[in-house]
């Protein structure tokens, strides 16, 4: 099994190119309020080159924390969107008048609007043909009045719990040194990374190429069943 990789917060061409040579499945690009966000001239350039990569090349998703509906679906056209990511406090019957696939951060609080979610995303049938479903939650830490890239971590027991349930990205404090734990843990279908593979507020093309050979470990140490197949 092949786990998808995000890694989040890209911001300029030449770190997201780094990102999908390290083997990215998707590229966040931040449309919120973060030091991390892009504007969509930048966003455009990012995709633009990205675009130019051979398959498989990583798909462009973009984040938004509590913006319209028609906000969302202008910079996806314009831009040229893959997927999208919302963030915020978005009601679970928010409809964004394109059809790409929605990833929704939950953040594990309790909140009524999050158990909406997850029936919604339950309920979803997957697309056939596409890694990414259709809908898909990305479990994140919660630190109050911040929506995402803090670097803390989330409950990884409850998040075992969610990923059994609902398609699951595992999301918040992950790094190169305790990403294949989160997995064991978790059994996600994929995970998201930011604050882990930065260095000095930068994406970092050596701490991202570690991240993604992690995972890929323990991706082949699943396939065998036993690490001691992918050693030898
Ligand atoms: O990354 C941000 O700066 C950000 C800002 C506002 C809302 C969401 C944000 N990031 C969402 C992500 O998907 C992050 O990758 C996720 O929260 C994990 O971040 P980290 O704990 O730093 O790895």
């Amino acid at each position: 099994m092949s786990r998808i990789i995000k890694i989040c917060g890209l911001r300029t061409i030449d770190r997201a190119l780094a990102a999908a040579t390290a083997g990215a499945d998707l590229i966040g690009l931040v449309f919120a309020p973060s030091r991390r966000r892009v504007t969509v001239a930048e966003a455009q350039a990012i995709a633009a080159a990205v675009r130019t990569l051979p398959p498989p090349r990583p798909l462009i998703v973009g984040l938004f924390v509590n913006e319209p509906a028609h906000v969302i679906a202008e910079i996806a056209r314009t831009v040229g969107l893959e997927a999208i990511q919302l963030s915020g406090d978005e009601p679970a019957d928010f409809s964004i008048p394109i059809e790409l696939p929605l990833i929704k951060a939950i953040r594990m609080t309790g909140d009524p609007t999050e158990e909406a979610w997850l029936a919604r995303i339950a309920a979803t049938k997957p697309a056939t043909g596409n890694r990414l479903p259709t809908m898909t939650a990305l479990v994140d830490a919660h630190i109050a009045g911040v929506y995402g890239g803090t670097g803390q971590q989330a409950d990884w027991q409850r998040a075992a719990h969610l990923a059994r349930r609902v398609p699951t990205l595992l999301a918040g404090g992950l790094t190169p040194a305790n990403v294949a734990q989160a997995i064991a843990v978790v059994n996600p279908l994929g995970v998201d990374v930011s604050s882990g593979v930065e260095r000095d507020g930068q994406k970092d093309p050596e701490l991202m190429a570690a991240f993604v050979r992690a995972v890929r470990m323990s991706d082949a140490v699943a396939e065998c069943g036993a690490e001691r197949c992918c050693t030898e």
